[in-house]
């Protein structure tokens, strides 16, 4: 697999374009909004910049990432890609016709790789025409610096569509674990849960979101506390993935919580809004 398109260009959408960019793929970014590509283009040149200083081992430069990024609101130029990774908002109501879309567009050996935080891959099968070319591929934000990616099998998903997949995803200078599918995967239906509670905490006062936060990095060791975590992935991501768990379980435990709600609706999203829990310079 050569070819890479990336559907979606916010926060995943970024990171993945900049990850196979940097290892050498030829990719075609697509998004519905001009202003969300020429915001990705500004953050994928910074991000390149930052996270070579991260890794002094990296010499990335940004003008060549960008080169091989080919930016567009046309869906159709994916007709010649190999592997698609879509990172479209948690909402069924646009994933499910991209899906019908993609498949009419794309050639019929593409693989199609789902970046989403809960909805099962089979659910997303259904609806793209090639169940067994249809695979997860839970990416971590941020994508180019996180070492490990998370990948869902299907019901349908064949062997050989699992074995390309792993392949390209490590010629792009990453590992990976296979799961079998099951909303949230096994990742996101921890750490939605995880978020979720602490969010609670701050509403019930038990705790500001700074010492909930410390309390998680100093006691347990994480980079992040749950609240910094949430604001990273984005408060209306979480909202949303919440509602996926609790409506396909059925289970009352993934009610989101009211305050999450609250700031989603006041359009506080975390880092991409520039405030969540905290507020961050965007
Ligand atoms: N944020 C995270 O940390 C994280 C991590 C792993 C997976 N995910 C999953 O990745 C997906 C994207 O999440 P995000 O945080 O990047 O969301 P986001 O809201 O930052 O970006 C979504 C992008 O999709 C675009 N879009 C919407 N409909 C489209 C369409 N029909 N065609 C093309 N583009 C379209 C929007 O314009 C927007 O730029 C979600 O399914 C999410 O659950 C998120």
């Amino acid at each position: 697999m050569k070819n890479i398109g990336v559907v979606g260009a916010g926060t995943m959408g970024i990171g993945v374009s900049h990850l196979f960019a940097a290892g050498g793929f030829p990719v075609v970014l697509v998004d519905v909004d001009e202003a969300t590509l020429e915001r990705a283009a500004r953050l994928i040149e910074r991000n390149v910049r930052l996270y070579r200083m991260l890794d002094p081992a990296s010499n990335a430069q940004p003008a060549e990432v960008l080169s091989r990024i080919e930016l567009t609101t046309d869906l159709k130029r994916l007709a010649d890609a190999d592997f698609v990774v879509e990172n479209v908002t948690e909402d069924w109501a646009v994933k499910g016709p991209l899906y019908v879309e993609m498949d009419r567009i794309c050639p019929e050996h593409c693989v199609f790789g789902v970046n989403t935080s809960a909805i099962p891959i089979t659910k997303v099968a259904g609806h793209a025409g090639r169940a067994d070319r249809v695979i997860g591929t839970h990416f971590m934000n941020p994508a180019p610096i996180k070492p490990l990616v998370e990948v869902i099998r299907g019901y349908h998903t064949s062997d050989a569509t699992i074995a390309g997949t792993r392949d390209v995803i490590s010629r792009a200078g990453k590992d990976s674990v296979v799961v079998n599918d099951s909303p949230g995967f096994v990742t996101n239906r921890v750490a939605m849960m995880t978020v979720n509670e602490a969010i609670c905490l701050l509403d019930e006062g038990v705790s500001t979101a700074a010492d909930i936060d410390r309390l998680f990095v100093e006691c347990f060791g994480h980079k992040m506390g749950p609240l910094a975590t949430a604001d990273l992935i984005g408060l209306d991501t979480v909202l949303y993935s919440l509602e996926v768990l609790q409506d396909h379980f059925r289970d009352q435990k993934f009610r989101p919580s009211q305050l999450l709600c609250k700031l989603v609706y006041a359009g506080h999203h975390g880092v991409k809004t520039g405030r969540g829990f905290f507020t961050y310079n965007i």
